[in-house]
């Protein structure tokens, strides 16, 4: 495996391709170990990688846009075929963001199902003898506790407290606060086991795995294909099934409407059109229930990181206005974010991807023994703590459930 640091991106991708015929419906149990799986699995598309050919890491302020160029020159010059690289990119400019090119991905979508195999600098491995190597089984970890991350769920309402006086004085109109909490298990725990679970509790979401960053997220930042750019803003959130209610709430529609608006604004300067539809549309999942818009633009020119770098941070996951949002929540929240809730998915080398927020979700440690996870949710005026404090355990869940853990 290579690594690359920031702006050094002369290596050459060379890649074998080969149709999988009869590949097996579930393409997770394909990955032979846990501590490599690299995935991004939705309905219409699904990537399964393991191993890594070239991982190339960014930090600071500038790091999506560097991905990008770095990305363009590496995808210019692979030889052999499309190159595919997963991704995610820290939430702000403290953490490091990776872009990763597996050693073998399985990557099926509309066309059927194709293995990728990837190397730098040397002849790219078998992908037929890739796919049949034996595997590890999954396993469930055994002996799980947890325990509060930053703040304990007490000191996190009065977080909250003081940000309702702030918001109520003027500071800013919303900020996404977040909390965690961190599960040890006396046993590794196997993100592939964990990401079969989240794909069969949570189907309409997308599941992912980078780097040790593994969750289900249901908001798509952006994703491209050819011209056309599709984004889902979710932000209001209710208990499941109370989605008359959301649309009724004033709190909800204009903390929606912020994040509508953030994702327009961000868009509109790339666009050759935008459709931004004027009703929010009701997102129910077995955990919680969102308010959801669906933004569709023509976009010429730009990878999908060029579009997720307009983007992130939206007021869904930061606030509004973002910066003086932005500051407010690194001193009130002090919770090191890392990738929780920064831009997760893929991009090919033609620059078409995918990427959603990275939520509903938990950072695993180099040993897997532990797991951070993660949730925020966006504070208003107006906000009741208590309420606010059951939403994010609502978030939690997924990774809590995943793992046969209670709240
Ligand atoms: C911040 C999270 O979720 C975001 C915040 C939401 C809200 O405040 O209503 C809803 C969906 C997401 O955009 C999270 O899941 O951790």
């Amino acid at each position: 495996m290579i690594t690359l640091r920031q702006k050094e991106s002369a290596v050459q991708l060379q890649i074998r391709a080969e149709e999988f015929h009869d590949a097996p419906e579930n393409l997770l149990n394909l990955a032979p170990r846990p501590g490599n799986l690299l995935c991004w699995v939705g309905d219409k598309r699904q990537i399964v990688g393991w191993g890594e050919a070239l991982r190339l890491e960014f930090s600071g302020r500038h790091a999506i846009r560097e991905a990008s160029s770095a990305w363009k020159e590496i995808a210019d010059s692979a030889v052999g075929g499309v190159p595919i690289a997963l991704a995610s990119f820290a939430f702000g400019s403290h953490s490091t963001s990776y872009l990763v090119v597996p050693r073998v991905a399985i990557v099926r979508d509309n066309q059927g199902t194709r293995i990728l195999t990837c190397a730098v600098d040397e002849e790219p491995p078998s992908p037929q003898h890739e796919v049949n190597v034996s595997r590890e089984p999954v396993t469930a970890p055994a002996g799980l506790w947890t325990a509060p991350g930053r703040m304990t769920q007490s000191q996190w309402e009065d977080a909250v407290r003081r940000l309702i006086a702030l918001l109520k004085s003027g500071a800013a109109a919303k900020v996404v606060l977040t909390r965690d909490m961190v599960i040890s298990s006396a046993t590794p725990i196997d993100e592939r086991f964990l990401a079969q679970r989240l794909h069969d509790l949570y189907p309409t979401t997308w599941v992912y795995s980078v780097a040790g960053l593994v969750g289900a997220t249901p908001e798509m930042l952006a994703a491209k294909r050819g011209d056309t750019v599709t984004s889902r803003v979710l932000a209001g959130t209710s208990e499941p099934g109370n989605g008359a209610e959301l649309l009724g709430s004033l709190k909800d529609r204009s903390e929606h409407h912020f994040a509508v608006e953030s994702v327009a604004r961000a868009l509109s300067p790339l666009s050759d059109s935008l459709e931004v539809p004027q009703e929010p549309t009701i997102l129910d999942l077995p955990n919680v229930t969102h308010l959801a818009t669906d933004v569709t633009a023509s976009i010429p020119n730009a990878s999908v990181l060029d579009v997720i770098h307009a983007l992130h941070p939206t007021a869904a996951v930061c606030g509004t206005p973002t910066t003086l949002a932005y500051n407010i929540l690194e001193t009130i929240e002090g919770t090191q974010r890392g990738r929780y809730s920064g831009p997760v998915g893929w991009v090919d080398g033609t620059g078409d991807g995918e990427f959603g927020i990275a939520l509903r979700c938990g950072q695993l440690t180099d040993d897997r023994k532990s797991i951070r996870v993660f949730a925020g949710g966006g504070i208003m005026p107006d906000s009741v703590p208590a309420v606010e404090l059951a939403e994010t355990r609502a978030k939690m869940r997924p990774v809590l459930e995943a793992l046969q853990l209670e709240d």
